[in-house]
């Protein structure tokens, strides 16, 4: 059995990352941090997981004694305590955004705050790094836009075919975390569509940075809340360079994905409630228009494979675990 810690427990990626790794076949949890709730059973905070022994506990990030620590903590926070864990010989999961550029000073300008602890890390998108993230030490778990965003792009790129990219996400209300604010109080969200952070939202460079490592393309997105709870549904717009039927960006596709045990290239138009609880992407609802742009679409649940099923999936890999375990989950519908 390995041991794992999951700090920021009582939030909602915390709770995500409890939920499947309570079921973890190999997997003993031996802390559930929480500064808030220390000594309360973590069913208080999330009803449904009861019966299952486990209280938080407000335990400093240096007295944690594991084999590898989820940080499931804001942007901000994870730069002061992730260098701490790691410095203890601990591996690391970090679910914030800290450690996902490769230049700080693209992080500083799009977050708006100094970097306390650069550090190198592996960006944590197993369909890109799967040989990288199991021998990292250090694995930034991709943010949930990015990760729906570059699994519809990744084939395309690949190929070549594009070299401007626009991307409309419309996200479920979970995405903002535990805290209610403005935006996410219901009066404000239910029975309304949000455009947020127009050209200015931090996944921008984020999509970029991995999009353009492949080849030169340019991309844009906008992020739009909508009133449902979990799910991300993402259309790209991708101006193709070349004439080139549907039919054959769609056989690329499911080529591109045939081995990936999360990426679904499916016949129908995906919706997010196909994969709501589960750590699958879907992709389709291909269509080339006369002006040569062809629409793509995903979805995914952002605190699954936006975040927590995502972050197991690479524990999964880091400690040599079959990629799957504890995550057959295949979701629910309606
Ligand atoms: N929600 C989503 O869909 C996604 C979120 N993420 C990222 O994952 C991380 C966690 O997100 P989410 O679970 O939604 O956030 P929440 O706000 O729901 O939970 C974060 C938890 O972290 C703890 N925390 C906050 N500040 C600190 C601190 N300074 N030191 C230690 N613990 C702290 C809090 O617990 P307590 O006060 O009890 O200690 C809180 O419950 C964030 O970086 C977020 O951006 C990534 C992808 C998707
Ligand atoms: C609805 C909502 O507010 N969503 C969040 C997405 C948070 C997330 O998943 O991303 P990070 O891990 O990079 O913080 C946002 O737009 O900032």
């Amino acid at each position: 059995m390995a041991e794992v810690a999951i700090v920021g427990a009582s939030g909602y990626t915390g709770g995500e990352l409890l939920r499947f790794l309570i079921k973890h076949p190999n997997i003993e949890i031996v802390a559930a941090a929480s500064r808030k709730h220390d000594g309360v059973p973590i069913h208080k905070i999330h009803p449904h997981l009861q019966n299952t022994g486990l209280k938080f506990k407000n335990i400093d990030p240096e007295d944690i004694d594991a084999d590898l620590v989820f940080t499931a903590t804001p942007h901000g926070a994870s730069m002061k305590i992730v260098p701490k864990i790691l410095e203890r010989g601990i591996r690391v999961i970090d679910l914030s955004g800290d450690y996902r550029f490769d230049n700080v000073e693209v992080y500083e300008k799009w977050y708006g705050i100094k970097h306390e602890h650069p550090l190198d890390a592996v960006y944590g998108l197993p369909e890109l790094y799967r040989d990288e993230i199991k021998k990292a030490d250090l694995v930034a778990n991709p943010g949930c836009f990015p990760t729906g965003a570059i699994l519809a792009c990744l084939p395309l790129v690949h190929k070549n075919l594009t070299k401007m990219i626009v991307i409309d996400s419309k996200t479920g209300v979970s995405g903002a975390g535990i805290n209610p604010s403005h935006m996410t109080h219901f009066p404000e969200c239910s029975d309304n569509i949000i455009p947020y952070q127009i050209t200015t939202h931090r996944h921008t460079p984020e999509i970029e940075q991995e999009l353009k490592k492949i080849s030169d393309v340019q991309v844009s997105f906008t992020p739009h809340l909508i009133p449902i709870i979990r799910g991300i549904l993402t259309t790209v717009h991708a101006f193709l360079e070349e004439n080139i039927d549907v039919e054959k960006i769609e056989k690329i596709y499911k080529e591109y994905y045939s081995n990936e045990p999360f990426v679904i290239v499916i016949d129908e138009t995906p919706e997010p409630s196909a994969v709501r609880g589960s750590n699958y992407c879907h992709i389709g609802g291909f269509g080339i228009d006369k002006n040569n742009r062809l629409v793509v679409i995903s979805v995914i649940d952002n605190l699954v494979k936006g975040a927590s099923g995502q972050a197991i999936q690479n524990m999964n890999l880091m400690l040599g675990f079959d990629e799957t375990e504890g995550l057959d989950n295949l979701g629910l519908h309606p």
